[in-house]
This record gives structure tokens, sequence and C-alpha cells, in this order.
């Protein structure tokens, strides 16, 4: 460095190539290591008699290709496909014929051949030849390393079997009643796998319709002999499908066991309200999100089964929007939404009076915020407030004052349930009535103006939730549920009838439910089955403890997470107008089966004259006894009446929808006497 001279190595004058192969490959990969030689002796000793049974299998292989060649397999299928098997039986014949005349051309020449070789060399020919055959036949049946033998996909011969040949897929689909004896499947696509299961696309027959096939799901997994939660049925809609054409995917395993799936919002720092939430999974592994704002969501299930969870993971996307506001009511009181309190904008967990009635004293302020929020869109030109709904860049404004809320309500039914007698405008009710008329208004009025409700209870009953707050709800999840009652009260009238009962998921599904979207959000499915992801408490307390930063950083935190619990002043005599108010489509709450008779009949309350026992029977899925028996406590009686019945009249039981009106119009007069 400082000019001295220093001995060095001798310097090389040349330039740097690329390091030569380490050893040329010839030798196979098995025989590289040194075991694999040591191993050898007893291999060869082995040799004949693996060599024996692979030439049995080979010969078989062959023989089974030569039959399929020759029957013409390949061609005859397309044929089958095409639904032009009848064309081209001809052509099949012959060319079936053909293949016979080659076949046996083939085994003279070779004969012939055999013996001239064996007239000028002798026996040594033919045993040449049989060798060098067996030797082919032996490679060609021969165990590869680590698969001992062919083994089957799924598990039992008969649900393998329908992937191999169509026929079975067809007879499956007869033996479920879903086509007729004389009718076929049109296969769209030939089974293949997808995911860990088979799938295939088919066409019913004109007459057959793809729902029928979804709504008798359960028929079909027992054809084709595998649990029901294996077997997952769909329409295919859009462009390329129409009503008749389904898809059908069997899972190899149970889709919905194995380790609990990661929630994806525990990897992104924060989120926008606006999107939709990665909610979990569908049998097949596509992922389900969840859209929030606009909408509203019902989460239903019997204790344990993860509604909390799904809760907390639906309004996780709300907690990592730092311009979003939270409202958390938790009726249980226990610790599952504790870590929500840093982040809320409103917290009370607990099911005493004061709890009841805090929930009540929010829910009122939020009513006038909804009236105030209409009153401030109406002032917001027309450019950044095109119609009376919220906008992403409107919720963001903190001028306006109209962030994305969402009131998230655990174990509603412990406020929905509370008999305190209360005055509301002159109006004699119950504390649990009152809630649930200011949730109706939210529900209903709120999602243009970004209030989004999320209500969770474990008590889905009729009782509980008032239908004319489930009326409104847009989305809805069942997780388990005691029965198919509990299952439609959740997920709407008749689900069960089209496949949809969150009673038969099973009690190890935790966190499995099944999910119907808001039906104005543009969902093409009805329902699905998701599994959602896992977010037990640590997790959910990192996204909390993630929301809070990020509110802190935005300058977004308010209300009780910063200290502050006051209410604002509202005329309590406006919020029980606008509530209470009939003409803003206030729904008086009529008892079962009678809102569900109402709801099947829709209009024809009106136009229809008689409606048959036996048709309000079969839509409402109820036992026949116990229907009657209901109906006349709430003053319905059948009667016999002549209804037509084709050509002919038939003298049936059912009830005048006069009655039905009377019964309808006694209730909604004794509600309004302040019930
Ligand atoms: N997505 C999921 N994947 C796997 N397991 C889950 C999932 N969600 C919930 N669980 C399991 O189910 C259990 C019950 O969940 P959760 O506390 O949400 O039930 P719950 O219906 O709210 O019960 P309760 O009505 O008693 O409050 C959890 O402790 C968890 O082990």
């Amino acid at each position: 460095m400082n000019g001295d001279l220093v001995p060095v190595e001798p310097v090389l004058d040349g330039e740097v190539v690329a390091e030569p192969a380490a050893s040329v490959r010839l030798v196979p990969v098995a025989w590289r290591s040194r075991q694999a030689w040591r191993g050898a002796p007893a291999r060869l000793l082995r040799l004949p008699l693996r060599f024996f049974p692979a030439v049995g299998r080979g010969a078989l292989v062959v023989f089974r290709a030569w039959r399929r060649w020759v029957r013409v397999r390949d061609y005859r299928e397309a044929a089958e496909q095409a639904e032009k098997l009848a064309d081209k039986y001809v052509e099949i014949r012959e060319l079936g014929l053909y293949r016979w005349r080659v076949t046996g051309m083939a085994l003279g020449l070779v004969s012939a051949l055999l013996f001239a070789g064996y007239v000028v060399w002798g026996g040594v020919l033919l045993w040449g030849v049989a060798g060098g055959g067996a030797t082919v036949v032996a490679v060609i049946g021969r165990r590869k390393d680590g698969s001992p033998g062919r083994k089957a996909v799924m598990n039992g011969a008969r649900v393998l079997a329908w992937t191999m040949d169509g026929q079975l897929l067809v007879d499956a689909f007869r033996d479920a009643k879903l086509i007729g004896k004389d009718e076929a499947l049109r296969l769209v696509e030939r089974p293949h796998r997808v995911g860990d299961g088979w799938a295939v696309v088919a066409d019913l027959p004109a007459t057959r319709k793809a729902a029928d096939v979804i709504k008798n799901r359960d028929a079909l997994a027992s054809a084709l002999a595998v649990d029901e939660v294996q077997l997952v049925a769909e329409r295919v809609r859009g462009r390329g499908g129409h009503a008749g054409r389904v898809s059908l995917w069997v899972a190899d395993e149970d889709p919905y066991a194995g380790a609990p799936l990661r929630a994806p919002l525990l990897d992104v720092e924060r989120w926008d309200a606006w999107r939709a939430v990665p909610f979990g999974r569908d049998a097949r592994g596509r992922r389900v999100d969840l859209p929030l704002v606009w909408t509203s969501l019902l989460v239903g299930a019997i204790p344990r089964q993860g509604k909390t969870f799904a809760t907390r993971l639906a309004v996780s996307g709300l907690v990592l929007d730092p311009y979003a506001r939270l409202y958390v009511f938790d009726g249980k009181g226990g610790k599952d939404w504790e870590a929500a309190e840093q982040v809320a904008y409103r917290y009370v967990c607990g099911d005493e009076q004061e709890h009841a009635e805090a929930v009540r004293d929010h829910l009122v302020v939020l009513v006038a915020e909804v009236q105030g929020r209409y009153a401030r869109m109406a002032t917001v030109d027309d450019e950044l407030c095109p119609e009376s709904k919220i906008t992403p860049a409107l919720s963001r404004d903190p001028d306006l004052g109209m962030p994305v809320t969402g009131v998230v309500i655990d174990e509603v039914q412990v406020y929905l349930e509370n008999t305190t007698r209360v005055e509301v405008g002159g109006r004699k009710t119950t504390l649990g009535l009152y809630v649930a008329d200011l949730l109706t208004y939210l529900v209903r009025k709120g999602p243009a103006a970004g209030i989004v409700v999320v209500l969770a209870t474990q008590r889905p009953d009729s009782n509980t939730i008032p239908s004319r707050l489930r009326a409104v709800l847009g989305s809805r999840f069942a997780l388990r549920v005691m029965d198919w009652r509990d299952s439609n009260i959740v997920l709407g009238e008749q689900m069960n009838t089209r496949g949809y009962d969150a009673s038969t998921l099973l009690p190890a599904h935790r966190g499995v439910g099944i999910l119907r979207p808001d039906g104005e959000m543009g969902s093409d499915v009805l329902a699905t089955t998701v599994r959602t992801y896992y977010l037990p408490n640590p997790d959910w307390r990192t996204i909390c403890t993630r929301g809070r930063a990020l509110r802190e950083s935005a300058g977004t935190l308010a209300g009780h997470a910063a200290g502050d619990d006051s209410t604002g002043v509202v005329d309590p005599a406006s919020v029980a107008r606008a509530v209470g108010d009939r003409s803003e489509g206030w729904v008086v709450e009529l008892p079962e089966p009678l809102a569900s008779v109402v709801e099947h009949l829709g209009d024809e309350l009106h136009s229809r004259e008689f409606v048959p026992s036996a048709e309000l029977i079969e839509a409402l899925g109820v036992e026949a006894g116990r229907f009657a028996r209901e109906m006349g406590e709430l003053g319905c009686r059948p009667l016999r009446q002549y209804v037509p019945d084709g050509e002919e009249v038939r003298r049936v039981r059912g009830y005048l929808t006069s009655d039905i009106r009377t019964a309808i119009d006694e209730i909604s007069s004794e509600a309004g006497e302040g019930g």
C-alpha cells in the first residue's frame, strides 16, 4: 500500500471457464449410492421372482389395450358423448370387424414367420422369441419403485367407478330419481381431477332442472356412495351455463376436515372497508369473500360452533380500516370481544339491565344519525353523491362525518328478549321490542347511509329475532343449528327445500356454515357452504391492536376507544316516530306459521280465495297436525272446498285467504294498541 514490494504467488495467464460436469451421467440415479450397490446381489436373486408376476401384469395390460382397440371403445365413447351413437353404429361396427380382421392377419403372419424360423433355425428361435417377448411384456407390467401396483384414488369401488364409466353416473342419477328410467345425461366434460376430488359437468334432459339436483344432493350422494359433505353440486350459470347444466365435484375425503385455515387478513397491514373481506373457503378450496358495505349480516348457530369467530372475522375488515367506525355490543359479556374495546367507538359488554339500556341508547343515537346522514347527503352536490347513497369518497371525508359504521351485536337475543316495559312515543312496548324496532330501522335504512349491522345469535328462533327484522337482513350465515326450522330462520324461508339446511352440518365441522349472500349484491349463487378462516383470540387481538395503531396515525381514533363515552343529544320523539312509522315499511311481527304462510302467498294473499292445506304443508315443510293446530290457535280454521284438478274437480281441505287476512288484521291491531 505504501509502495513497498511484497512477494506474491505466480501469476497465471488464462480465462475462467465453467466447471466441468462432476461425472458423466451414465449410471442411473438409483445405482449411484453405495447402499444401492450393496443391495444389488439380493435384488439379482429376487429378479426371477419379480419377473413372472411382471409378465402376468404386462400381458393383462397388453390384452386390455388390444380389447379396447378391437372394440373401438374410443370412437364409441366419443359418439355416445355427442349423442350420435345410433347414427354412427354401422360405422363403428364396420371398424370393429376391420380391426378383428387385422388381428387375424397379424396372428397368421406371425405364426407363419415363426414356423419358417423354426424350420430353418429349430427350437432355439422359438425360445429366443418367447424370451424377448416376455421381457418386453414384463417391462410393460413392471411395478414402479415406491408404488405397489395400481391404487384407487377414492375409497370404495363404487365411488371410483363412475369416474371411469359415465353410464354409472347416469345410473346414479336414475337411482336418485333425478332423471327418468329412459332418460340419459349428456356429459359436457368427462370426469377429471380438480383439486382433491373429481369434477364433471353434465346436462340434464330437457325436462329436468339443475336446481332439483342441488335440492336432492343427499339422494345423489347416496347413489354415488359418498357422504353428502363430499358432494358439491352447483348450477352452471352465465355464459356457457343454463338451467339444466349441473357441475358436480366429489371430494376424495371430507373437505372440511384438516387443520384450521389461517385468516389472510392477519397478513395485511390495513384493509379497505369497501372491499369484501376474505371469509373462508368452499369445499373445493375456492376463496369466498364477504362484502359488508351496503348490506347487513345475520349469523346464527347453536353454541360452540364458531359463531363468534365468524362474526369477528366478518368485521375484521372494518377494524383494519382506520376510517371505519365500530359499535361493539356483546350480550355474552365474556372475553371474546374484549380486544375490540381499544378500537370501538361505542362498546357495551354484558347482559344486565344497564347494558340493555346502554345498547338501546346508542341505537337511538344511531337512528338519529342515519336521519342526519340522509339530510347531509341531500346537500352534497350531485357529482359527489349521484344518488342518496354513500360512496367511498363521502365516507372518508372528515367534514361530512359519515364513516362506514359497523354495528356488531353478539348474542343479540339477550337485548331482544328484554321484557322491561317502556313507553316509546306514547306507545307501550318492551325494551326488547323497541331494540328490535331500532335495529329494523337501521338495517332497512342504514346500508345506503354507510351503516352495516352484523347480528349474531345462538337462538335463531322466530320468537327471538322478529320476522320484520329478519326479513330485512341482507346476508345470512348459518353454522350448525338444531333443526331445519332454525336453519330456515337464519337462511330464509324454504331454503331447506332448495338443498340448504344448516342442521345437516356435522358437529365436528366447527366454523363451517352456509353463507347466503345478499341477493342484491349481484351474487350468482344462492348459497355456499363455507369453511371460515380461523381467527382465535390472539389473532383477533393482533388485528385490533393494528386497527388502533392505524386510527392513531390517521387521527381517527374517537369515542370509547379514545376515552369519550358521551352520547350526543337527540330528540327521542323524532326517533320513535321514525322507527314506528308504518308508512316507511314498518311491518307487524306475525307469529309462526302465519308469517311463513304470508311469505309463501305474497300477493296471492289478496288475489286468491282459497289455499289448500296440502300446498302450504309442502311449501313450508311443516308437520300437518301441528300446522293445523297452530293455525287454529291464530283463528284460522280449515274447511273443505272444491278446487279444479285438471279436467276434474276435487274437494280438498284448506284455508280461505279472507280468514288469513282477518287473523293478520287482528294481530296488527293488538300490536298497535301497545302490546
Ligand atoms: N373457522 C374455524 N375453524 C376451526 N375451528 C373453529 C373455527 N371457528 C371456531 N372454531 C372452534 O369452535 C370453538 C367455538 O367457537 P366460538 O367461540 O366462536 O363459538 P360460539 O358459537 O360463539 O359459541 P358460544 O355460543 O358458546 O359463544 C372455538 O373455540 C374454536 O376452537
